[in-house]
């Protein structure tokens, strides 16, 4: 693997993040950490509920999750991570905090607490979304180093995904990942461990869900919950109709409706323009010799809306390229970013000619 993990900003070497001990996902939707020599140990709403009175956390993760629309005035459930970017530095070292609980390991808590001591240089290697501005870069490395590190690389997610999902990115031949998050989605093409194009549009899962909910607001006068958006998505595979249940629009009471499946997806093809464009214009960038690669090794679909029922089969539609989910696609960069913080990712030989 290229020894350089992408260019710009987000540059360290494999020899660098050898060092560190800890890899981070901090998403929109979820937040992952990956250990050194124990693996994921979190993997996490990015959610905390707060007492707006006193400033107390209440719950974070899945816990503060559940409370979102059922609060009392006084409770507030935050997202402190929008479009993978830290936009609430103290409370996304709360939360962190929060989640790690213990796992970092005592040592690295105290001794960073610790004044006058020799502190051990900690290092944690952090994903970011590709083409980050400068601001959102400072406020991942601001929130590592309030939780005790002291060095932060960070790393392009398309890089760790495409590790993540075992492509043999080192190799002089083309392979291409879109990553469908909860507010983004990240499209490349990659070859010789680093990035031949890319482009990142903000559309993921969440305009989805948002265009589904807007679909049976407008064309069927209900309001669904949140969280019934889910279960329909899986309901939408099999059957041309399914029961919904939900809230009048007008009346406020409780009510159900049937819907014909094919126009709940049609709702949900129109964010994905923005996701097509992505592919196309990535595609147009890329050199014909890597563009001929991909017609037969096609796209690896990861993030977590992967997931997402006939989202592959509506990409493969539309490109006319073979389309595989990769295996816990959700998890594939933090566990990328495991991979490289484990040394199991080999660098490519800086002089390969050299007896
Ligand atoms: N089983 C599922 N069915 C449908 N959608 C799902 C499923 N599981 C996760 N998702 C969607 O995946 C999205 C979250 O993906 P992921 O965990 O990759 O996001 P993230 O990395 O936190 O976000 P971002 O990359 O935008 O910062 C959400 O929009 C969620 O609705």
């Amino acid at each position: 693997m290229n020894p350089h993990l992408a260019s710009g900003p987000l540059t360290p070497t494999l020899e660098h993040l050898k060092r560190c001990s800890i890899a981070v996902d901090i998403g929109a939707a979820r937040t992952r950490v990956y250990l050194r020599n124990s693996g994921l140990v979190v993997d996490e709403p990015s959610v905390a509920a707060v007492d707006v009175r006193s400033g107390a956390l209440i719950a974070v993760g899945s816990r503060a999750e559940t409370m979102a629309g059922r609060t009392p005035q006084h409770i507030r459930v935050v997202r402190p991570v929008s479009s993978g970017v830290v936009v609430d530095i103290a409370m996304a070292q709360r939360m962190l905090r929060h989640v790690l609980g213990d796992k970092l390991g005592r040592r690295w808590m105290r001794m960073s607490m610790v004044r006058g001591m020799p502190m051990p240089v900690m290092r944690a290697a952090v994903c970011m979304p590709h083409g980050s501005e400068p601001i959102a870069l400072r406020a991942a490395v601001e929130t590592m180093y309030g939780l005790g590190a002291r060095k932060v690389e960070l790393v392009d997610t398309l890089i760790a995904a495409a590790v993540g999902c075992g492509l043999p990115v080192e190799q002089p031949e083309a392979t291409m990942i879109v990553v469908c998050g909860a507010g983004t989605t990240h499209v490349a093409v990659l070859s010789l461990g680093a990035i031949v194009s890319a482009q990142t549009v903000p559309v993921g899962g969440d305009a989805i869900d948002r265009a589904v909910v807007e679909h049976l607001r407008t064309q069927h006068e209900l309001m669904l919950p949140s969280q019934s958006v889910r279960p329909l998505h899986q309901m939408l595979g099999g059957t041309s109709t399914t029961e919904v249940h939900g809230r009048d629009v007008i009346s406020g009471m409780a009510r159900t409706v049937t819907v014909e499946t094919e126009r709940v997806r049609s709702a949900m093809r129109t964010p994905l323009t923005a996701v097509l464009d992505a592919i196309t214009s990535v595609l147009r960038q890329s050199p014909p010799d890597l563009v001929a690669d991909l017609a037969d090794r096609g796209i690896m679909l990861a993030g977590g809306s992967a997931h997402m029922p006939g989202l592959d089969l509506m990409l493969r539609q539309a490109t006319h390229m073979p389309v595989h989910i990769a295996p816990h696609p959700d998890t594939v960069a933090v566990r990328g970013l495991g991979a490289m913080i484990e040394a199991r990712v080999r660098p490519t030989p800086k002089d390969p000619l050299a007896p």
